[in-house]
């Protein structure tokens, strides 16, 4: 088991991580959710031992790693971590480049290890072609293959996803994280990726300038999204009077997505103009305006704009 124990960390006078402290078991997948700058990559390098860590602890197995300090190398061997700037070497094949990862004493059996990860990250068909002359995407997955070679205990994937065109994506995240699971390799990802954070992990840690904003499985997080900077992550979000909703004399605002919204019949507290429709693919995103503030709902057909609603909400689902 990790355990991860950061009272602060700051690279020079200010203060980036603040307060934060998980476990992760062997084959489990914490995503670490926050807004662009809030501290993800420099948790993963602390806890890779890239960076020094002065103030907390990390322990894998009982036993206290390091850091930086006090290794010739830095980085844990039982690690690996694939970071935003992936490390490849451009004049080497695809398939030397993993090689370069094996043991190089059995050539039969690297080979089969070379062309199941190629499987794993769909690269088949480059194995012969000069990294140099690949896609940023195709690089991606280069790396990714290339963190998995010497099977690593844990994965550290810094916005492992981000380059990888969505026509291959939902595929790819299902083979790896189901690869992942099916090893027993535990991960953490770093991402901005909302749904990839919801379908695939077992805990999600969500940051906020640099402390745990909100900890728990995907479902519980869903579930209870309070502000807009939470329920930010999940795409359009409303903040409206609970008053609105139930019978309450509290001035205690909820948040209610797109989807908690329906059009009613009867005359309710939440009257909008509609200003705007997005076709979305299963349903149109309504745009609409509630005394000057912008209301979105979903609606199964397109809306004319300046109509008149009355909206009632959903359960949360
Ligand atoms: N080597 C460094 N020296 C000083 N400050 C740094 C260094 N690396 C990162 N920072 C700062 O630390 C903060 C957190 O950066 P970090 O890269 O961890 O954020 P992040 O959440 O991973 O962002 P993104 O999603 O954009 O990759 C930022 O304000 C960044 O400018």
């Amino acid at each position: 088991m990790l355990k991860v124990e950061i009272n602060s960390f700051a690279y020079s006078e200010k203060t980036i991580l603040k307060n934060v402290s998980f476990t992760l078991k062997p084959g489990e997948h914490l995503s670490i959710l926050g807004e662009s700058g809030c501290g993800k990559s420099t948790l993963l390098h602390l806890v890779y031992g890239l960076l020094h860590l002065e103030n907390g602890s990390i322990f894998y197995k009982e036993k206290k790693l390091l850091g930086p300090t006090k290794t010739l190398i830095p980085g844990e061997p039982f690690m690996k971590l694939v970071a935003q700037e992936f490390n490849i070497m451009p004049f080497t094949t695809v398939a030397e480049n993993l090689g370069s990862h094996l043991s190089g004493l059995e050539e039969e059996k690297d080979k089969k290890r070379i062309d199941e990860l190629l499987e794993v990250v769909e690269m088949e068909a480059f194995k012969n072609t000069l990294v140099k002359n690949l896609s940023g995407g195709q690089k991606q997955r280069v790396a990714l293959a290339k963190a998995l070679a010497n099977e690593p205990e844990i994965l550290l994937l810094d916005e492992p996803f981000s380059s990888i065109d969505v026509f291959r994506k939902n595929k790819l995240q299902r083979k790896i994280f189901n690869y992942l699971k099916k090893n027993n390799i535990s991960c953490i990802t770093a991402t901005h990726d909302s749904e990839e954070a919801l379908a695939y992990s077992d805990q999600i840690l969500m940051l906020k300038n640099g402390a745990e904003e909100l900890f728990g499985t995907p479902e519980f997080i869903y579930k209870i999204v309070a502000t807009e900077y939470q329920a930010g992550f999940f795409g359009e979000a409303n903040l409206l009077p609970k008053s609105f909703f139930s019978s309450t004399n509290s001035s205690e605002e909820i948040i209610v997505f797109p989807h908690q919204l329906k059009i009613s019949e009867e005359k309710t507290s939440l009257e909008v103009t509609v200003n705007k429709s997005y076709f979305k693919g299963s349903h149109y995103l309504m745009e609409a305006d509630y005394k000057g503030k912008t209301i979105f709902f979903n609606s199964s057909f397109p809306l004319k704009k300046d109509e008149l609603y009355y909206l009632k909400i959903l359960e949360r689902d």
